[in-house]
């Protein structure tokens, strides 16, 4: 079953989507939500778990994880990135992150201090961690990305199966998803895709499907703007919200 990564533009509702995703596939199946932006500060308030686990912290802390990166620069790839060595399955995940009716859910870890230094050894660690992870029929994989196309330049969609683009009734959510189609087309690591259209009205809609259009971008999925979910998160609260239609069209 896929492994997702959900992407776009800063607020187009990746975290959103991510949540009810998770709501609704974990009525099917276990759910394993990885929370890859390192500046999202509430996707664990929108599932329901509270948590500080990360994989850097599972690593060692991110010393450990600098140090392996350099080892595996310093041997120009030959030595293999002594992270994530062995294959993971969810039965593995349990031992080290956190679950909920179902959903389990870890960052990859976050900027904890002023000049700390760059993400960059958090993309690293995405994708080994999606390599290595291997997921049963009844298993979906959600990874919330950071906002932007940053994790593409890393390579964290290598063992991702499916990629879902988010985009909210803006001219830039358009451009973003026009750069991002053609980035996760290239080479063989390309990916299919879905292009989801989110905070929409009837009448934005129209028009964002028109100008996908002629772009050639096929619209696949619709969450319309809702107050339940702009009221859930100005308070910080769980989304309790599902949305099988939506996920159905968007999974295939
Ligand atoms: N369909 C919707 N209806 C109403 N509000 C929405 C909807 N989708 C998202 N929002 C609101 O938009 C804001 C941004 O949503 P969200 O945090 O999911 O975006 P994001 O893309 O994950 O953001 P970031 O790039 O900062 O990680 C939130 O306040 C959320 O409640």
């Amino acid at each position: 079953m896929p492994k997702i990564l959900v992407c776009g533009r800063g607020g187009c509702g990746k975290s959103t989507l991510t949540a009810i995703a998770a709501n609704t596939l974990s009525k099917r199946g276990e759910v394993f939500v990885l929370d890859a932006d390192e500046s999202n500060l509430c996707l664990s308030n929108m599932l329901g778990i509270d948590s500080e686990k990360t994989l850097m912290g599972y690593l060692g802390g991110k010393a450990e994880v600098k140090k392996a990166l350099l080892s595996f620069l310093k041997s120009e790839g030959k030595e293999k990135t002594p992270m994530f060595i062995n294959e993971l399955t969810f039965e593995d995940l349990k031992k080290f992150s956190s679950w909920k009716d179902n959903i389990g859910f870890i960052r990859t870890g976050k900027i904890e201090h002023g000049m700390e230094g760059c993400a960059c050894p958090m993309g690293a660690v995405t994708r080994e961690f999606l390599k290595k992870l291997k997921v049963k029929d009844n298993q979906y994989v959600l990874v919330d990305t950071e906002a932007g196309i940053e994790h593409f330049g890393r390579g964290v969609h290598e063992a991702i199966d499916l990629v879902w683009l988010v985009i909210e009734p803006s001219f830039e959510s358009i451009a973003l998803c026009e750069k991002t189609i053609g980035l996760i087309s290239e080479g063989r690591h390309a990916k299919p895709y879905k292009v989801i259209l989110n905070k929409v009205s009837d009448e934005s809609k129209l028009e964002l499907e028109r100008l996908l259009a002629e772009k050639k971008i096929k619209v696949n999925g619709f969450l319309p703007f809702n107050r339940e979910i702009s009221k859930a998160n100005l308070k910080g609260e769980k989304l309790t919200i599902e949305d099988l239609n939506l996920i159905n069209s968007i999974l295939q």
